[in-house]
């Protein structure tokens, strides 16, 4: 029997970074995958939608711009679409397994084996892996579970991936639908809602069971959203309930309650059902291993599981789904096992970005997720119309949001970002929020020009009293504001 020092089950993004760092401390490892390597961070997730969402950015900006162009109507093909979609997912692919392949040559010491198979944990130290050639048997004096997750299923949806799809399934599609249902309005159901609206070839319908689109995120970033989806011909359904999908001939009927108890049914050709993911874990272990788990998934602490020596890393974990969760996870476990992980495994100030029309992200608490913890906080805010790069580029639809502490050190809480450029405007608040540190080092320090992370710094000023543009007189683009016992008072920044 082949033996390793550490066996990662599943090559998705929290697999791979955890296989890649054993490397580092010389253990071997053997790193399997039953289906393709990248998991949901490359194929049918990640990756792939991000390419999907580009090029729904380009086609909607050329249709926007085609008459200042003068390029007219441009068209994006359903094949040509999907075909560069494909590139994308092929390209990143090669270049993992390229590495993959070479990382002994280069390394040496054979350190490491990818194994295409279906791994089971049958003991607490060995893992069979059922391959195109048998079943092998492996010894592992540590077990890493990352084995993902897949998409949540209703009972009374008809999923068939022809016509009524999850995200896994999408990829199947021939052409653009000309209506399409999305169920579930979270972040998944609203960047497809996004980039199926930015082709501009399907009507989108989009239903969630909370009474509004994104139902965990703030109020103001929702407008936002919901409004560009809406202009561009999403209909938004609210205060319903869906209480049938069924397919009838070549159509997807559904039929909505609303609150007042009236019923409509609607006609699509196509539906996506995005109402969460669940965690991978049946068939993974056999009867005898007894690992702790809830409906969520598997119950951890810190990556190690209710068994010693295997621990579970990525989206087969009760946390976070995204794949810089899953890597950090990855490596965190490796370097509990090996060695002694240089910082604690916080889950505080994970930047987040949300793929959509404008781009989302975020990074700490939002005003909800404040207000669950009873916390009372300044909140500063400033437009994009305020920002000259935004001005330049045309787009000033937009805003910067910082929540600090409503105390003197006014230690930052959290930020969302909604508007263009917004994914490479927070790392810096991340750091500081990692750092533990106020707003004081980031309304000091000198930013480029003209830049969208100058809004951010407009927002550092005006919680130290000193903006360079007066809240007194942009009193609708700026704002700064405490919330304290259930009620927001405006503060009095000159
Ligand atoms: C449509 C969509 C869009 C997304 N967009 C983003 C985004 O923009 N940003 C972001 O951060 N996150 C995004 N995510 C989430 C992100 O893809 C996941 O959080 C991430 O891929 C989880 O990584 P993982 O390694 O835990 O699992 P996975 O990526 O699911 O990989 C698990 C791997 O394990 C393999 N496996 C399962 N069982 C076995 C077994 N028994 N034996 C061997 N192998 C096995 C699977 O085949 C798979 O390859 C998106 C997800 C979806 C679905
Ligand atoms: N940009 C990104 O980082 C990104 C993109 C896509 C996915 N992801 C990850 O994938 C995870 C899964 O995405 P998701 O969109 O499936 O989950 P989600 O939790 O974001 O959204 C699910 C939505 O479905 C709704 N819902 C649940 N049951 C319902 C029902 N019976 N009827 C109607 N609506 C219902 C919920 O209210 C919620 O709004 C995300 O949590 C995220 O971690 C991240």
């Amino acid at each position: 029997m082949k033996k390793y020092d550490v066996v990662v089950i599943g090559a998705g993004p929290a697999g791979y970074a955890a296989a890649m760092r054993a490397i580092d401390f010389k253990k071997k490892v053997a790193l399997i995958e039953k289906k393709q390597l990248g998991g949901a961070g490359i194929h049918h997730g990640a990756l792939w939608s991000k390419t999907w969402w580009e090029l729904s950015r380009e086609a909607n900006m050329l249709r926007k711009h085609g008459d200042t162009l003068n390029t007219g109507s441009v068209e994006f093909s359903f094949k040509n679409v999907k075909s560069e979609v494909r590139k994308a997912v092929k390209e990143r692919m090669e270049q993992l397994e390229h590495h993959m392949h070479n990382i002994n040559v280069s390394i040496g010491d054979g350190l490491f084996d990818f194994i295409q198979g279906n791994a089971r944990v049958i003991d607490t130290n060995q893992v069979s892996i059922n391959t195109a050639d048998g079943i092998e048997t492996v010894w592992a004096d540590y077990i890493i579970l990352a084995t993902g997750s897949k998409p949540r299923k209703l009972p009374n949806i008809p999923i068939d991936e022809e016509m009524v799809f999850t995200s896994d399934g999408l990829d199947k599609l021939e052409s653009f639908p000309k209506s399409m249902v999305i169920l579930g309005a979270g972040v998944i159901g609203c960047e497809f809602a996004t980039i199926f609206s930015n082709f501009g070839h399907t009507k989108v319908h989009l239903i969630d069971k909370g009474d509004r689109i994104l139902p965990f995120e703030d109020e103001d970033v929702v407008k936002v959203i919901e409004r560009n989806l809406e202009a561009k011909d999403v209909l938004v359904h609210r205060n319903s309930r869906l209480i049938d999908m069924r397919k009838d001939g070549d159509m997807v009927a559904y039929t909505l309650e609303y609150t007042d108890g009236s019923k409509e049914v609607f006609r699509v050709e196509k539906a996506l059902v995005s109402v969460g993911r669940v965690p991978n874990y049946e068939n993974l272990f056999d009867q005898t291993i007894d690992i702790e788990l809830d409906n969520r998934g598997i119950i951890d602490d810190r990556t190690q599981t209710s068994i010693s020596n295997i621990y579970a890393v990525g989206d087969i974990t009760a946390d976070i789904s995204l794949v810089n969760v899953g890597e950090l996870e990855g490596r965190y476990a490796i370097e509990r096992i090996f060695g002694k992980p240089e910082r604690d495994l916080i889950y505080e100030n994970i930047s987040t970005i949300m793929f959509l029309s404008p781009e989302v992200a975020g990074v700490g608490m939002n005003e909800i997720q404040a207000r669950e913890k009873g916390l009372e906080y300044k909140v500063v805010s400033i437009d994009y119309s305020c920002i000259p790069r935004a001005i330049a580029m045309r787009n000033t639809q937009g805003f910067i949001k910082i929540l600090v502490t409503n105390d003197d050190s006014q230690r930052i809480l959290g930020m969302r970002v909604v508007g263009e450029h917004a994914s490479s405007a927070i790392q810096a608040v991340a750091l500081l929020i990692s750092m533990d540190r106020g707003i004081k080092e980031l309304a000091e320090l000198i930013h480029p020009h003209p830049s969208i992370i100058e809004g951010i710094q407009e927002c550092g000023r005006m919680l130290l009293g000193k903006p360079m543009l007066k809240p007194a007189v942009l009193r609708n683009a700026m704002v700064c504001k405490t919330y304290t016992n259930g009620k927001y008072a405006d503060l009095m920044v000159s």
